[in-house]
């Protein structure tokens, strides 16, 4: 949830009862009132005389809550030195123990917690306390012994007065942590709730006054810590949520301090002021610094978390399995029911019973499976299918045959029966691929999301259930069902001529008939045999071939080598074996003759077969090295990075191939392999996204993993477009380009892609990778300019702000000036001798105060000299230069004799 950061304003008491200041809080609106007309809204703006105990209830009491349903909170005190920060954190000092009224908020806040510890008896409570220093970049550990068990508020007091003792310097800053892990039953579920409540205690320091070129100065404080704070929290007001572009890294401070301001804490900033009008610009700074923090938003999660009892494992695990023999016994079913529905090319009554038993089957395997979930990750490790490149170098052989018989045999029933089976697979097989790539879109978005949101353990667990689920059910979404049931009873009806089959289908539920691909497939498979079968004659003839060529030219060939075969068969009775031979240097002639016809193609031949050798080759190697344990970390990103160029090699070149390639069912298939291939390897990306996406959670990324983030990004990007181009082409609407352009960029464009078909392997993999580097180097630059561009923009706003403060201190000067003129003016009135003479000067010093005025008016810059005049008249005190001349003493005596004036020098 989104929560601003909480400001409260503690006034340090004053010293006398009539001492003038600078700020009075108002408590019933929550305002403070700056110098004579200022007015600033705060969260809590606590009384002048408010009492510990009165701070402690009203802005970290509601902390606590917060605490224990396991979110991180944070209370930071900043304001000058000497203005009670530590004193609000702990008390006076080492005395603490003295006088409980003068407890700080830490104290108070271990005694609340122990308290409510003790209340909630069912669970298991720890307590960890740790206490650290931190001087300009260095961590000093006050504790000696890092994070410190403490089983109750005594021992945590002992650990404060030890802490206490090890703080050798006021100018250190200190960070306490307190750190509470819950663990309690339900059921059978265990309740995990962990939170850290830190208490940041900033050292004031020293500001210096920096003059800008444009005259403009800003206040700076010389701790760089406390610099680099200020410029993340103007940053963050200015962008929140954008963590990304927050200079965090600039110094320890601010690394500790990432979840307080625009992380995941809850925040209270307390700021400390002084009332007197001597630290007026100091309690402005701090002033300035909360309004600014109370614009941060932080995004306040909590931190539990849910695990289940190994028992409760047992039983899914047993689910699991018995759904995973009813799937077995289901494709058994299904593929005597098909075998007998291609050979018989009738349906009988049986039949019909043995579908309904297939879909009984399925029935319940599907209620055991939505009880539970699958086992298997839902991401997974790179894993290519092996079956691709064997398949592509033995099968190819099979698959082309396949084709070929398929034409020469013009059995017409026969090959209805399996043309048409065939053709509703691939149209069954598309849908279910496009719908699981649709949900697996989805759920990615939802993985990335959960893993942000929640902790790392529980998002995880969370994510692959639901991960699992979610793909299960994208094959049964029930939108596909009118679809399915369509094409099914389409099926029974044109290819079984049965009048019922059609009502019966749809009561058997043949919507749910191609719900998995796989068994799409066998199905294709066996009418696939059995037409081998039945061209065995003509499958001996081209055993020998590996091509896969499908040309009209090619079929013909065959056809006429076939018709050769029957004649010669039948006319001559020459041996088996010698018409075979003839035949065989037939149509190796044939296919010789169209390729030397056709150089291009061969080219292409030859280029296809090597880069699909090189891909396999590489992918097979990288997977082999991965897959073993002894890898290191550094390693597996280094082979990470050469994968992810390789990934997107391979995603954009088999992007660029034509439609034509694939225009045969061979070919559809192997780019559902693809396609599937992809998938794996966008998941196993993600996962690597997501990885690094939580690292960045716990901590500042370093330049390599932000530069591994951008390549895992644009991969991902490469992968989504191929899975996308493939799927158009094999919905026959695939182009290279989408938008229509200019002719003459038409033109350009058909050269360009010329000109990268004819590129090598090698030289595509180098352009490629090249283009790659570009794109991530564009990337990580122009973040690295954003950054800049918010340091600039907050530097921007403080310079206003210095402006500001500028203008006023003007007017205060301004008015001093005229004071003392007055003053002056009153004291030479009585001198009748210089009366004139200083009411010019007095008229003189007015016209330069009116200027000072309207160089001040809205919208003018402030002349230069103007404010060095003022400056310096600030600083030395001195009267204006006009009245320097003047020496203060008289240098003449004016008295008055009745009516005569007489007039005496000094010097005489
Ligand atoms: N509200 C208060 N009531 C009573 N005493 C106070 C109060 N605020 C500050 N003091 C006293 O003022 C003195 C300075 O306070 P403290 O050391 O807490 O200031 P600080 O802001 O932490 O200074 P530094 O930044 O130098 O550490 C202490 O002696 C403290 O007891």
């Amino acid at each position: 949830m989104e929560i601003n950061i909480e400001t409260a304003i503690r006034v340090c008491p004053l010293r006398y009862d009539n001492e003038i200041i600078c700020i009075q809080p108002n408590v019933y609106n929550n305002t403070v009132q700056f110098g004579n007309n200022q007015t600033y809204p705060v969260n809590y703006a606590l009384p002048l005389d408010c009492s510990q105990n009165a701070l402690f209830s009203s802005t970290v009491s509601p902390l606590i809550n917060y605490f224990f349903e396991g979110c991180d909170v944070s209370v930071i005190t900043f304001g000058q030195s000497g203005t009670g920060k530590t004193y609000t954190l702990l008390g006076p000092g080492l005395h603490c123990a003295l006088s409980e009224s003068e407890y700080g908020i830490i104290l108070r806040f271990l005694r609340e917690i122990y308290t409510k510890i003790s209340h909630h008896t069912e669970r298991t409570s720890i307590v960890r306390i740790a206490w650290t220093a931190i001087f300009g970049e260095t961590i000093q550990d006050l504790l000696s012994s890092g994070s410190v068990e403490c089983s109750s508020v005594s021992e945590a007091f002992e650990l404060i007065q030890l802490g206490l003792s090890n703080i050798t310097s006021r100018s250190v800053h200190t960070l306490f942590t307190v750190t509470l892990e819950q663990h309690w039953v339900i059921e059978t579920a265990t309740q995990h709730r962990i939170s850290t409540a830190s208490f940041m205690d900033l050292a004031g320091c020293d500001k210096i006054m920096i003059t800008h070129n444009n005259m403009v100065t800003q206040s700076i404080p010389t701790d760089s810590g406390l610099l680099s704070l200020q410029q993340c929290v103007w940053a963050l007001s200015e962008t929140p949520f954008n963590v990304g572009n927050i200079p965090y890294n600039q110094s320890v401070l601010t690394t500790l301090l990432r979840d307080s301001f625009g992380g995941r804490a809850k925040t209270v900033l307390i700021c400390c002021v002084s009332p007197f009008l001597k630290d007026f610009s100091e309690t402005y700074y701090t002033l300035q610094f909360a309004l600014r923090a109370q614009m941060v938003k932080n995004f306040v999660t909590f931190n539990s978390y849910t695990t289940y009892d190994t028992a409760h494992d047992n039983i899914d695990y047993f689910g699991l399995q018995f759904a995973a023999n009813q799937l077995f016994k289901l494709v058994v079913n299904a593929e005597d029911l098909f075998k007998s529905l291609v050979v018989t090319n009738t349906l009988t009554r049986s039949q019909i019973d043995q579908i309904s038993q297939w879909l009984m089957l399925k029935q319940e395997c599907e209620e055991c499976l939505s009880e539970t979930s699958e086992p298997r990750r839902s991401l997974e490790i790179i894993e290519e299918e092996e079956a691709e490149s064997s398949r592509s170098e033995s099968e190819d052989t099979d698959l082309g045959e396949k084709e070929k018989e398929e034409d020469e045999f013009v059995d017409d029933d026969e090959e209805n029966i399996s043309e048409r089976i065939k053709k509703l697979m691939e149209k069954f097989r598309f849908s279910t691929n496009l719908v699981v790539t649709n949900i697996n879109t989805a759920t990615q978005g939802e993985r990335i999301n959960s893993q942000v949101k929640e902790s790392t353990i529980h998002s995880n667990k969370t994510f692959h259930m639901l991960g699992a689920r979610r793909r299960r059910g994208s094959l049964h979404t029930p939108l596909d069902f009118p679809f399915l049931l369509s094409m099914s009873t389409s099926h029974i009806e044109d290819n079984c001529d049965l009048e019922n089959s059609n009502s019966e289908s749809d009561n058997f539920g043949l919507k749910d008939f191609c719900t998995s691909t796989e068994e799409c497939e066998k199905q294709i498979e066996k009418v696939d045999n059995n037409s081998q079968k039945k061209g065995k004659f003509i499958q001996d003839v081209f055993k020998s071939k590996n091509s896969k060529n499908k040309s009209k030219g090619k079929v013909e060939q065959l056809r006429k080598t076939k018709h050769n075969s029957h004649v010669m068969d039948t006319k001559t009775l020459t041996p088996q074996t010698k018409t075979n031979q003839e035949k065989l240097k037939t149509a190796e002639k044939s296919k010789i003759f169209e390729i030397e016809g056709n150089p291009s193609s061969l080219r292409k031949h030859v280029n296809k077969s090597k880069q699909k050798e090189i891909c396999t080759k590489h992918s097979n190697q990288i997977d082999s090295v991965k897959r073993s344990d002894n890898l290191d970390d550094t390693n597996k990103e280094l082979i990470t990075s050469q994968d992810l160029c390789l990934t997107k090699y391979e995603s954009l070149s088999s992007s660029c191939k034509s439609q034509s390639e694939y225009s045969t069912n061979s070919n559809l298939d192997n780019l559902r392999h693809e396609i599937r291939n992809l998938r794996r390897t966008r998941d196993y990306l993600v996962e690597r996204l997501c990885n690094i996406d939580t690292k960045m959670n716990k901590r500042i990324l370093s330049e390599d993993e932000e530069r591994k983030l951008l390549q895992y990004e644009e991969a991902i990007g490469a992968i989504d477009f191929a899975i996308e181009y493939k799927n158009q082409i094999m919905c026959g609407c695939a182009t290279l380009t989408s938008k229509p352009s200019p002719k003459y960029e038409e033109y350009a464009e058909k050269m360009m892609i010329e000109r990268l078909l004819k590129l090598n392997d090698n030289e595509m993999r180098s352009l490629l990778h090249q283009y790659f580097e570009k794109v991530v180097d564009l990337r990580f630059s122009s973040k690295k300019l954003e950054v800049q561009l918010n340091e600039m923009e907050a530097q921007n706003d403080s310079l206003t702000c210095r402006v500001q403060n500028l203008t006023q201190t003007l007017q205060q000067v301004r008015q001093q000036h005229e004071d003392k003129l007055h003053l002056m003016m009153r004291h030479f009135t009585n001198e009748d001798g210089n009366e004139r003479k200083f009411s010019r000067l007095f008229e003189r010093s007015k016209q330069a105060a009116l200027a000072l005025q309207v160089a001040q008016g809205p919208g003018k810059q402030i002349d230069k000299g103007i404010i060095a005049r003022f400056t310096r008249y600030a600083r030395q005190e001195t009267v204006p230069r006009q009245l320097q001349v003047v020496n203060t003493q008289p240098q003449a005596k004016v008295t008055r004799q009745k009516n005569k004036l007489i007039i005496q020098q000094n010097n005489k």
